[in-house]
Order: structure tokens, then C-alpha cells, then sequence
């Protein structure tokens, strides 16, 4: 069994939807996720312009990923997500690292995001942390790796094969879920394909840390590739392991239609973490700011998102901790009435 349980861990049989549950009662039915890792870097002046995007972060300023992440925890987020996102061992290779130095790197990606989560826990100690403040492993989909864009087509060309996409995330996957996460959040995931090499993986690598897929969306009804939202559904909702599904990375005005599509095909806790609302042009490798939503606008959502079934809800891209604050207060977590063992 690859994994070692934290966060409040629960029995190794557990299935993943149950855990997920779990927290979520002890969060007083709803988490709150944080927002954009890599932009809120780019916002604390780290320059992401590298194949590696964030996990460039890991091999230069580590300080400043632990900072996002205390930043993301002070505006009230319940879980935070490491910055493994477009870390991959085939990456680190191509930088020249060994296999072993790009496997503690990855693993570093979950440390560090413990660490935050601890130095938190340690500075609110004369009020202790009632609620659940869990670590997400980031994995970001091959495309995220061939920094390319392509993880907004899903067009992966000769490479779209299962066993070519099982055989690149397998090693990343089990490094991350040693290094003692409390979930595997795959995220922004592009196409079908894709999430099933991810389901196949958590049951052959027997993964004992809950997972949660997150797909993208340009239209409202299809993630980006064009495939079905209704069928990639129903692949994470056959998979006991899958705590959570949902969409990231995906303008707010969206995600309602998403969420009931979602709902069709699955009981499974949902969440949601859409970007600002602006989009990301590939070429010039920036986000194109006019279509963005504030924070208040982002806000008014979360009432619909949550009438509509969302349990964990955050931002992703260009969201801040302000953005996060505000989630956290219209949610109105009551957090002194809360109990639950953390880490
Ligand atoms: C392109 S989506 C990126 C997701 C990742 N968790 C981040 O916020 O950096
Ligand atoms: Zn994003």
C-alpha cells in the first residue's frame, strides 16, 4: 500500500468518497480549498517563465512556496496544494538532475506544504485549529509537463495513448504519495484518456490516499479536449479510491451548468476551484486580464455553487488570498464549534 495516512487519516479501507465526507462534516459541511499557487508566486515576484512553471519555485525559493501556502491558510483555506503541479521526474531530468535528486524534489513539494501547515498550526496554538487543514498533492496533467498549452486542447497527438500516459505520471505518483500527503489531487485534467490512466494507476499502484479529480472547461459543457464532462465523470465515479470530482481552472460564469452535470452521473463530494475568469494565451505565455471577475463578483457565486451541491470550494489561477478570504467568510465556517484531530 503506497501512502501514509494524515489529516485525521481513518482506516486504510476507507473508501475515498467516505474520507473526503468525513472532513467535510468536520469543516462544518463545507472546505475551503486556496487559490492560484503559481500566480500568487508570480504576485510575490517569482518569475515562472521555465518549463517548470511553480516547480521551478522548489529548486530556488522553497521560502516562497512555504509563504503562499501560510498566506492561503491565514485567508482561511482548509486544504492547500503543493507545487508539484508541473514537477515531474522527466522535467527535473531534462534540467540535469538524477532520478533520485528529481524524486526528492518532488517529494520536497508535499514537505514543504507540511511544514507550512505545521509553522500554522504552532502560531494559532493558544487558540488551537479546530478544523481540518489537509495537504493535496499536485498532479498536473502530461501537458502541464510539455508546457505547451496543451493541457488546455487535450491533444497530446501520437503521445495520447493509455499506457504512454500510465507509464509517465506512475513513478510521480508514488513519490508523491509517500511523501505523505492527506490526498493525490489530479487536477485540470484535459481528456478522457487522461483520467483513465489515472484511474488505473491508483488501483494498480494500490494508492491508500484518497484522490480527487478535477477536470477544466472552456465551454461549459465539454472539458477542454472536446471530451465529454458527463463520461470523465462517470470514469472517477467508478474508481472507490476517488474521494472528490469536479473542475478547476475554469471561468466562474461556467461552473453552474459544470456542477449539475456532474451531479448526474455522481454521489462523490464535489468541488470547485475556478480561475479569475481570465484566459491564459498560450503563445505569449500570459493571462489576458479583460474578462476577469473581482473577488466580490467571484464571491456572489459561491451561494449557487453551494445550492448546487459544491462541498470544497476555492479559486485556482489569478485567485489570491483575498479572493480565498472572502470565500471563507461567506461560507462562514464556525470554526470554534468544530472538531477534528489534525495531521
Ligand atoms: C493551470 S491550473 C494550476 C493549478 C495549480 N494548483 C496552481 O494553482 O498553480
Ligand atoms: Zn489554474
Amino acid at each position: 500500500m503506497v501512502g501514509k495516512s494524515g489529516g485525521g487519516g481513518g482506516a486504510a479501507e476507507e473508501d475515498g468518497a467516505a474520507a473526503v465526507r468525513r472532513w467535510v462534516e468536520a469543516g462544518g459541511g463545507r472546505l475551503v480549498m486556496d487559490g492560484g499557487l503559481a500566480t500568487e508566486l508570480e504576485a510575490n515576484g517569482a518569475d515562472l517563465n521555465d518549463p517548470l512553471w511553480s516547480a521551478k519555485c522548489l529548486l530556488s525559493s522553497p521560502h516562497l512556496i512555504r509563504k503562499v501556502h501560510l498566506d492561503y491558510l491565514e485567508a482561511g483555506a482548509n486544504i492547500i496544494i503543493t507545487a508539484s503541479y508541473q514537477a515531474t521526474i522527466q522535467g527535473f531530468e531534462s534540467k540535469g538532475f538524477s532520478k533520485e535528486q528529481s524524486e526528492d524534489l518532488l517529494a520536497k513539494s508535499v514537505e514543504i506544504a507540511r511544514e507550512a501547515r505545521d509553522m500554522f498550526l504552532k502560531e494559532h496554538s493558544d487558540r488551537p485549529i479546530q478544523h481540518p487543514i489537509l495537504v493535496a498533492a499536485s498532479i498536473g496533467s502530461y501537458g502541464a509537463y510539455l508546457a505547451d498549452g496543451s493541457e488546455y486542447s487535450g491533444d497530446y497527438g501520437e503521445a495520447g495513448t493509455l499506457e504512454f500516459l500510465k507509464d509517465f505520471h506512475k513513478r510521480r505518483l508514488e513519490v508523491l504519495a509517500e511523501a505523505g500527503p492527506d490526498l493525490i489531487a489530479f487536477e485540470t485534467i484535459p481528456n478522457k484518456l487522461e483520467a483513465q490512466a489515472y484511474v488505473e494507476l491508483l488501483d494498480e499502484c494500490n494508492i491508500s490516499i484518497p484522490a480527487w479529480f478535477s477536470f477544466n472547461s472552456k465551454d461549459g459543457v465539454h472539458i477542454v479536449s472536446g471530451d465529454s464532462l458527463i463520461e470523465c465523470a462517470t470514469i472517477a465515479n467508478g474508481c472507490s479510491k476517488v474521494g472528490a470530482v469536479g473542475i478547476n481552472c475554469t471561468p466562474p460564469r461556467f461552473i453552474h451548468g459544470l456542477i449539475l452535470s456532474i451531479r448526474k452521473v455522481t454521489d462523490k463530494p464535489i468541488l470547485i476551484y475556478p480561475n479569475s475568469g481570465e484566459r491564459y494565451d498560450a503563445e505569449k505565455k500570459e493571462w489576458v486580464e479583460s474578462t476577469g471577475v473581482s473577488d466580490g463578483d467571484f464571491v456572489s457565486y459561491v451561494n449557487e455553487w453551494c445550492k448546487d451541491g459544491a462541498v470544497l470550494i476555492g479559486g485556482c489561477c489569478r485567485t489570491t488570498p483575498n479572493t480565498i478570504k472572502a470565500i471563507s467568510r461567506s461560507l462562514n465556517q464556525r470554526h470554534s464549534s468544530l472538531h477534528l484531530p489534525v495531521a
